[in-house]
């Protein structure tokens, strides 16, 4: 069953079109892996699947709901959760109070309500010891355990993971993958927006290539990363 289903979906800033007629299903517990060169329109992708910017034309289905017009508030609180590709937390408020702002608002429920899960979450994500620290003392990879906490603290159906490996040693993103893939085998839906392509592909189990907002290929990861296509326009290969 297809948890997200976009058809005809455009976006334009101005002249420039960042999403071309994009159309694309993802099925309930897939996760979906988005590649594509700098600007190609991936991070506008996730704004429109979540409501930060409104589609021209085109229409965006959540578990058969139309949600094209709901703000990102409303798509937030039926179950789309997203990381951020600059994790800007607040830099003042401890690792457990952030969490605790994300779930009371992204899901519209009670700090009493909440407590239990968001210290499960500190535990899924490998912040707990760090609970009481202020999130503007974290390094880079708790910054990124802390993006993923929060977004699993508005408890998602589908999850939205942009670029979150980025700048972090290969031993630190092999950390990362593994609570990625526990999040994965909860049943969470994922789709995932990555340059670092090993962590990617350890992950998913279908690739989106998009270059200049328009989605040229969508398959096997093997599959999608052989063809000549995406040789040419993602890795700068001539063939
Ligand atoms: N709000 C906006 N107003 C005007 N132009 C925008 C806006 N948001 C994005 N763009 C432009 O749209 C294009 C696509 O941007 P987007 O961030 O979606 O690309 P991307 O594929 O995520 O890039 P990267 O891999 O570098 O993160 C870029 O040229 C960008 O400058």
């Amino acid at each position: 069953m297809s948890i997200l289903s976009l058809k005809s979906v455009s976006k334009s800033f101005g002249a420039l079109t960042v999403t071309d007629d994009a159309s694309f299903d993802v099925l309930q517990g897939q996760a979906l892996g988005i590649i594509g060169p700098n600007g190609a329109g991936k991070s506008t992708l996730f704004n429109l699947i979540t409501g930060n910017v409104r589609a021209d034309g085109g229409s965006i289905h959540f578990e058969g709901r139309d949600v094209t017009r709901a703000s990102a508030m409303e798509r937030c609180l039926i179950g789309i959760g997203r990381s951020f590709q600059i994790p800007q937390p607040f830099e003042k408020l401890t690792v457990y109070e952030n969490l605790l702002v994300a779930a009371t608002h992204g899901r519209n429920l009670s700090e009493a309500i909440v407590r239990d899960d968001c210290a499960d979450i500190l535990e899924r994500t490998e912040l707990i010891r760090r609970a009481n620290v202020p999130a503007g003392r974290l390094s880079l990879l708790e910054r990124k355990r802390l993006e993923l906490a929060r977004a699993m603290a508005t408890q998602p159906k589908l999850l939205l993971l942009d670029e979150i490996a980025g700048g972090l040693t290969e031993g630190e993103c092999q950390a990362l993958i593994r609570t990625i893939k526990d999040i994965h085998a909860r049943g969470v839906t994922i789709i995932w927006i990555e340059h670092v392509l090993h962590a990617l592909t350890s992950v998913v189990e279908r690739l989106l290539v998009l270059d200049f907002g328009k989605v040229i290929g969508l398959g096997d990861p093997e599959e999608i990363m052989a063809s000549r296509e995406v040789q040419e326009i993602y890795l700068g290969i001539e063939v």
